[in-house]
């Protein structure tokens, strides 16, 4: 039996000397440095080096034990805010981001109580977060606040019109691609068709459909005359809704059928399952009974997020553990929603792109058992797109279109995106039509597409 005789080191590091510690640290013996570390933690300057060791590792727990047990001299503020933010303790969170003024953090947190529905939480930290916004990022705090607000019943709801939610929906877009610039008291002349075909390629419609609307308008300027930017930005508001044509496209419930079927896709983050509550919300407020269908059984949070969705608006959830069989999960929803009679059945999906195969072959089997029980079944197969990623959200479309027949796009988070020419390349690229866009992140910011008001909204 080969015994290692012990260097020096270690007999040094064993009896607690700091340098031989870290000695053995740098020489890469990391765990039995670790030992030693939390067998001497004590030591300020160890318990230092294990606080980083843990941060590293993402060891939050015992991180957090630290600070909990040797008090807070450990770590920066970010990174004492990061560990209570990752144990769940969002008020330590809270404490450490405002040392710093850290906005982006506090704002983080912000969105994590809102989304898991502790609203009073959220509220207070969205405050916290106001004061120390920088001016760019005001505006979509005191949105989110008034949404926190409006969901706690403590403002009279706003009634906007869907026009004026849609410009503010826009806002991030109108704001990064001033039109106004090129349509305002100007003449006609080469400089602002150029200009005008700049701001259309950064408003994200696609370089080709820019440099042609533009080539068409000189045409028109030309025949017709033109001689004010006014009248050009009427004729091409009158284009663009011409690129439009066919792009607008209303939810099809048939009154008579129950329950009808509605299937999300869409990779995580896209708003599938915000869209699914917005949607069920809508529903349940016209009376209807909906049933929530958790098959995105890959991560618990995207369970549990339904569920806090399901509960705020109102519908039943038929869910199962993470990693449970998305199509037994299905199988088991719209059985229910027969049995009791439900009017609408809303299905999440997983949508990791990353593995192409399996999640075609798992969303075939969800729409075979679907249909197995409901052979007309599902009324519409909507996908769900993130305008902030613009047109590359074309290139995840054509994955889900392998899989299944999609009857309609949701574009999502318009509001957050200075993309929201995406629209235009989405909707003529995958020839589907946008049934609905998502304006905002509360529960009513989610409305038809409408041509019309989307350019009005756009130009104007
Ligand atoms: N501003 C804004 N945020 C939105 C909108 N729709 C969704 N979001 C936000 O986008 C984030 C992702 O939304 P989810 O609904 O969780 O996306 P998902 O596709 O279900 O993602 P997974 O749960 O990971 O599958 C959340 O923070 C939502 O609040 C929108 O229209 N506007």
């Amino acid at each position: 039996m080969l015994f290692f005789k012990k260097s020096d080191i270690e007999k040094r590091a064993e009896k607690g000397d700091k340098s031989a510690i870290l000695e053995l640290l740098r020489k890469g013996k990391r765990e039995k440095a670790k030992k030693l570390l939390e067998k001497y933690e004590s030591d300020p300057d160890l318990r230092k080096v294990l606080f980083d060791l843990y941060l590293e590792e993402e060891n939050f727990m015992q991180a957090y034990r630290l600070l909990e047990r040797y008090g807070k001299e450990l770590g920066t503020a970010k990174e004492r805010g990061l560990v209570y933010e990752k144990v769940g303790n969002y008020a330590g969170a809270v404490e450490e981001y405002l040392k710093v003024g850290d906005f982006d953090s506090l704002l983080k947190v912000g969105n994590i109580l809102k989304a898991t529905g502790k609203r009073e939480k959220a509220l207070e930290v969205l405050e916290r977060a106001l004061k120390i916004a920088p001016p760019s990022k005001r505006e979509e705090v005191e949105e989110k606040i008034y949404a926190v607000k409006r969901e706690l019943g403590l403002v009279e709801e706003k009634k906007e019109n869907l026009l004026e939610k849609l410009k503010r929906g826009l806002r991030k877009t109108k704001e990064s691609v001033e039109f106004g610039i090129v349509f305002r008291g100007r003449k006609v002349d080469e400089e602002l068709f150029e200009e005008l075909e700049e701001l259309l390629v950064k408003a994200d419609i696609g370089v080709k459909t820019a440099v042609a609307l533009v080539e068409d308008l000189r045409r028109i300027a030309l025949r017709k005359n033109i001689k004010t930017s006014e009248e050009l930005k009427e004729v091409t508001k009158e284009k663009v809704k011409e690129l439009l044509k066919g792009c607008e496209g209303t939810l099809n419930i048939p009154e008579d059928k129950k329950p009808a079927v509605i299937l999300f896709l869409g990779v995580n983050g896209s708003g599938k399952t915000t869209t699914i509550g917005k949607l069920a919300y809508k529903f349940t407020s016209e009376g209807k009974k909906v049933m929530l269908v958790a098959a995105d059984t890959f991560r618990a949070a995207a369970i549990e997020q339904l569920e806090v969705w399901a509960k705020r608006s109102g519908a039943d959830i038929t869910k199962k553990h993470e990693g449970a069989d998305p199509a037994a999960v299905v199988y088991e929803g719209v059985e229910r929603a027969i049995k009791e009679g439900h009017d609408i059945t809303l299905i999440d999906t997983a949508g990791r792109l990353h593995t192409k195969e399996p999640l075609i072959n798992e969303l075939r089997k969800v729409k075979k058992v679907i249909q197995k029980l409901l052979p007309e079944e599902p009324t519409e197969t909507l996908l769900v797109l993130d305008a902030t990623i613009g047109q590359n959200s074309i290139q995840q479309a054509k994955v889900f279109k392998e899989a299944v027949d999609i009857s309609g796009i949701v574009v999502t988070k318009l509001d957050g995106s200075a993309k929201g020419g995406a629209v235009i390349a989405i909707c003529r690229e995958l020839k589907i039509p946008i049934k609905l866009i998502g304006v905002g992140e509360s529960i009513e910011d989610l409305q038809q597409f409408s041509t019309e008001e989307y350019v009005e909204a756009l130009f104007d």
